[in-house]
């Protein structure tokens, strides 16, 4: 027999977490526990406010219509709605015991702030990969910033995100400050500057590796090869199911693309099977999924090392 429930969740963020210039102060969000025959699945259903197209009501009516669905012994349709896609997909895949248990728990630190801290963070991780997120300051303080944390760190390699805020000239700025040799050493920029074409002339004229991330979403975007783009950055949340996120990743692989898992600031249970799903279809690759950091709580299963608190289940809200 099928039994499905639904609750809705929200975690306190720590203060100052902002996201495209708006303050985050909780996550919200759904779970979904599938149950047949005495097996079990769990999935997080989380529209991340600004990124995703869908509201978290709208994500919400998808999540109960396809309950419905299932409850008749029928397979639904996927969601149209990327993020009630992928929850849903997950809670499916644990249930058909297809979501393997092993997991990348090595994401790459997302670095933020203070370069000394970062640098005594770094060194006493010996990290070999981190994210470092750029042009929130002065083009110069960041370029500046990278070539001091790479001559620092002579193993590092380091993904650089600048959310597609530089212009052409300030992209040109920050890489002023590194020597060809740095630049070797940065595996590539997610979205540099405001416009692919900008990023894409950026690349070629500065012999810099680039990734999409927002591009990705971009109506009428297809994958192909690029000069430049060496990577493409996956946020599941914001992609769909894990079948459309499979494809994704193959399309890929057969352009020679690097495939990079990335967190969407899903709960503890999302990132866990967000390093599940790593480990398991992008092995090669340190996946992108330091955010738990951001959240006071965790979720349902605790990250590994992780000692915040779990949510009590009495704080969640029953929808289903
Ligand atoms: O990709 C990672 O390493 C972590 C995820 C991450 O950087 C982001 C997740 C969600 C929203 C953004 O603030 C941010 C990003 O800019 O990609
Ligand atoms: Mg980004």
């Amino acid at each position: 027999m099928r039994q499905a429930k639904l609750w809705r969740y929200a975690i306190p963020m720590e203060s100052g977490v902002l996201l495209r210039d708006r303050r985050l102060t909780q996550r919200e969000g759904l779970l979904l526990l599938l149950q047949e025959n005495r097996r079990q699945g769990w999935g997080e259903i989380a529209p991340l406010p600004g990124f995703s197209s869908e509201t978290l009501a709208q994500a919400q009516q998808a999540c109960l219509a396809w309950i419905a669905d299932w409850l008749t012994g029928r397979s639904p349709a996927e969601s149209a709605l990327p993020s009630a896609a992928f929850g849903i997909s997950c809670a499916c895949a644990e249930l058909d015991g297809v979501l393997p248990n092993a997991a990348s728990w090595q994401s790459a630190p997302l670095c933020y702030g203070d370069p000394d801290a970062l640098l005594l963070q770094l060194q006493a991780q010996a990290t070999p990969c981190a994210k470092m997120k750029v042009g929130l300051y002065e083009a110069a303080r960041d370029g500046m910033q990278v070539s001091l944390l790479l001559d620092a760190l002579p193993q590092l390699r380091l993904r650089l995100d600048a959310n597609r805020s530089w212009t052409p000239e300030k992209a040109r700025q920050f890489v002023r400050w590194l020597t060809p040799q740095q630049r070797m050493r940065i595996a590539f920029i997610e979205e540099p500057c405001r416009t692919p074409e900008e990023s894409l002339r950026f690349a070629a004229d500065c012999d810099l590796r680039i990734a999409w991330d927002e591009t990705l979403r971009e109506p009428g975007f297809t994958l192909r090869t690029q000069p430049g783009v060496a990577a493409v950055v996956i946020k599941p949340t914001l992609t769909g199911s894990i079948a459309r996120v499979r494809q994704l990743i193959a399309d890929a692989r057969q352009l020679g693309l690097e495939a990079v898992v990335s967190s969407a600031l899903e709960s503890s249970l999302g990132l866990t099977q967000l390093a599940r799903l790593a480990c398991w279809l992008t092995p090669q690759s340190t996946p992108g999924l330091d955010t738990l950091s951001l959240m006071r709580q965790q979720l349902v299963r605790r990250w590994p090392g992780c000692d915040r608190p779990l949510q009590e289940q009495a704080q969640w809200t029953q929808i289903y």
